[in-house]
């Protein structure tokens, strides 16, 4: 079997990706994560994908990479990570009540062979308070997520309804990248 690599620093990345049961080595490729401009949110996130495996693929050449990258759509409005309080608080208000989108974007990469997807996610808030606003922000969760949230964790609490793939919001759309992979050549064996 080929040697699996997760292009990425992402905790909760690696722990979706052992559900194909295989091994793999994960590398945090440090890519530039400067959003293009003048792109759909579905072009950005796999064209930031792409970056991270290309980035990687210079230190596993002979591996068969993953790379992937999730952003939040609200209203045209691109939510990335936020930086500070102010900007999680500002973000949090601006999906307030809202249908926001969940893009996240994935790229496999073998020798000169590159395969790219996305998949998108509708998740509905909640009507939030100031109060609950700021106790979320007091968990600390929002700081390492796009869109200032973690559904997985306390950010269930936000959430009204989902429609779509819930690992694609949290990084990584898993039963669509075990088929790409298969499709893609990759063998991997029945569990
Ligand atoms: C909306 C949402 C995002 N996220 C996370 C997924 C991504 O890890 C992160 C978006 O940032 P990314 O830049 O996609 O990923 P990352 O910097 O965490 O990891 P790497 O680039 O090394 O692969 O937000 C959640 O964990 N839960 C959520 O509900």
């Amino acid at each position: 079997m080929d040697h699996l690599v997760l292009a990425s620093g992402s905790p909760r990345r690696k722990e979706i990706l052992k559900k194909l049961n295989i091994p793999f080595t994960t590398f945090s490729p440090n890519a530039d994560e400067t959003q293009p401009t003048g792109l759909a949110p579905s072009e950005i996130v796999m064209a930031l994908a792409l970056r991270k495996v290309n980035v990687a693929s210079e230190h596993f050449p002979v591996s068969v990479i993953i790379g992937s990258d999730t952003i939040v759509v609200c209203n045209d409005l691109i939510l990335g990570k936020p930086q500070n309080v102010d900007e999680a608080k500002q973000m949090l208000k601006k999906l307030s009540g809202n249908i926001h989108s969940v893009y996240t974007g994935v790229a496999i990469k073998h020798d000169s062979k590159v395969e790219t997807f996305f998949e998108k996610t509708d998740v509905e808030f909640w009507e939030l308070t100031e109060t609950d606003i700021q106790h979320y922000i007091e968990s600390g969760e929002p700081f390492d997520k796009a869109g200032a949230y973690g559904i997985q964790g306390q950010g269930a609490l936000l959430v009204k309804s989902i429609t779509g793939d819930y690992y694609s919001v949290v990084g990584l759309p898993i039963s669509r990248l075990y088929r790409s992979l298969i499709e893609f050549g990759f063998n991997i064996p029945p569990n």
